[in-house]
């Protein structure tokens, strides 16, 4: 039976696990090597493994004084160096301390730092510790961090700020990435017009288009911009035939079961439609399947459908077919801070805010408000078949777990 012909709705968790065997079967394996100032958002194709100790050798969490404690007697110390940060040591003269700074290394034969604000140094300038001390204190050991060999990222980890600043930690100038997937975006509708162009009679402007590029570049996408498309089954397929080298073709509009709904005709016919009709709402007509070979991601046209079915969806499976294992937006539970009295069919992902720790949604959730999701901090989540009574507990995705 194939996803057309299917009776009901198809759950949400299923067609995220057939999303995901999918992207399985279809990595983007190709690898580039790219300099750490262009890696933002990309995958990491190779385990990130450290060339080198960090810290690279033991030195001072304090500025202070470094001392061997085995020589310390109780008495005042002499001041035998000055180290600072950036600077090579001598090694410890025995008896004697060295005055030391922060991120400074150690002297050789010296394992314990004492912070300044705790030793008296007297008029001939030699310094008092006042407290007890513990051996290694305020000394940070050589590869507490990291050590020579260590994979300190798998492969597959999706880079961003923190990870490009541990790359840089250990010295490396460029990193082995995935290459960025080719997406088409192509937009449905007669009546779409870009903007900065004039309105005619039954026309809007397209705010799809917009939506989605922007987002693929967040995502480290190579975006081909497939423009609109009219209600017309011979352009579609045509377009959809000139798409023939990206790694996905993603359009909005021209899924549900209108006349002028022409991609899910052109997949029966010139290649598959695998998965149609979900149990969420929006997004209800989401369309996946191939054509001529090429995977096709039909998201439905109303703005906030495309928004929650590209966050939940094409999102998660773009980049498991970079490699990325966890793809799947988390969320957290959060306390209602609205009544839900009549159960749906569909699982309903509203547009929703945090107001005094209660999730609180716009009060217009109709899938063609994308002023909801841009009120909205997070996307709340009611199950099927359930109704909730203010305080009860349901899923908050932060909107800022899935745009990027
Ligand atoms: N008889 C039925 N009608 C509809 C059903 C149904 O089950 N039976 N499902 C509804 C649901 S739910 C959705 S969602 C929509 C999805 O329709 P399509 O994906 O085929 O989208 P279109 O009809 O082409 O457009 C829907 C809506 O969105 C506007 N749109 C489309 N593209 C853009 C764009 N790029 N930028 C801004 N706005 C866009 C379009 O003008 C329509 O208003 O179908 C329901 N109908
Ligand atoms: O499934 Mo639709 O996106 O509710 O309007
Ligand atoms: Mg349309």
């Amino acid at each position: 039976m194939s996803a057309g012909d299917r009776p009901g709705l198809l759950p949400v968790e299923e067609a995220l696990a057939k999303l995901m065997s999918l992207a399985e079967s279809a990595p983007i394996t190709e690898v580039e090597r790219v300099a750490l100032a262009d890696a933002d958002g990309r995958v990491l194709a190779a385990p990130l493994i450290a060339g080198l100790d960090l810290p690279p050798w033991a030195n001072s969490a304090m500025d202070g004084y470094a001392l061997c404690l085995a020589e310390w007697r109780g008495e005042p110390m002499a001041v035998s160096q000055r180290i600072q940060a950036g600077s090579a040591p001598k090694p410890l003269q025995p008896g004697s301390c060295a005055r030391i700074f922060t991120g400074a290394p150690l002297p050789a034969g010296a394992d314990t730092v004492e912070m300044q604000e705790n030793v008296e140094v007297d008029g001939v300038g030699r310094v008092r510790f006042r407290e007890p001390l513990k051996l290694g204190q305020n000394v940070r050991p050589q590869g507490q961090e990291t050590r020579v060999g260590d994979h300190v990222l798998p492969a597959g980890t999706r880079l961003g700020p923190i990870e490009l600043g541990l790359a840089a930690s250990l010295g490396m100038a460029e990193l082995q990435v995935r290459r960025r997937p080719r997406v088409a975006v192509v937009s449905t509708g007669d009546e779409l017009v870009e903007p900065g162009l004039p309105l005619g009679p039954g026309q809007i402007y397209n705010s799809n288009r917009r939506l989605l590029i922007t987002w693929l570049q967040r995502l480290g996408c190579a975006v081909v911009d497939g423009g609109i498309l009219a209600d017309d089954l011979a352009q579609t397929r045509a377009a959809l035939s000139a798409l023939s080298d990206v790694d996905l073709i993603l359009s909005t509009g021209g899924v549900s079961v209108g006349e002028a709904d022409f991609l899910g005709v052109a997949l029966r016919e010139e290649g598959e439609l695998t998965l149609w009709k979900l149990a969420i709402k929006p997004g209800k007509p989401l369309t996946f399947g191939q054509f001529r070979g090429v995977p096709v991601l039909g998201l439905p046209g109303n703005p906030a459908s495309t928004l929650v079915t590209f966050g939940l969806l094409a999102r998660p499976y773009l980049l498991r077919r970079l490699g990325v294992q966890r793809v799947e937006p988390l969320g957290f539970a959060m306390p209602a801070g609205f009544t839900w009295s009549k159960p749906g069919k569909r699982r309903e992902y509203l547009r929703a805010r945090l107001e005094g720790g209660r999730v609180v949604p716009y009060p217009n959730q109709s899938s063609g408000v994308l002023r909801s999701a841009a009120w909205a901090e997070g996307i709340a989540e009611v199950l099927e078949g359930s109704t909730l009574v203010e305080g009860d507990s349901l899923r908050f995705i932060p909107l800022s777990e899935i745009l990027g």
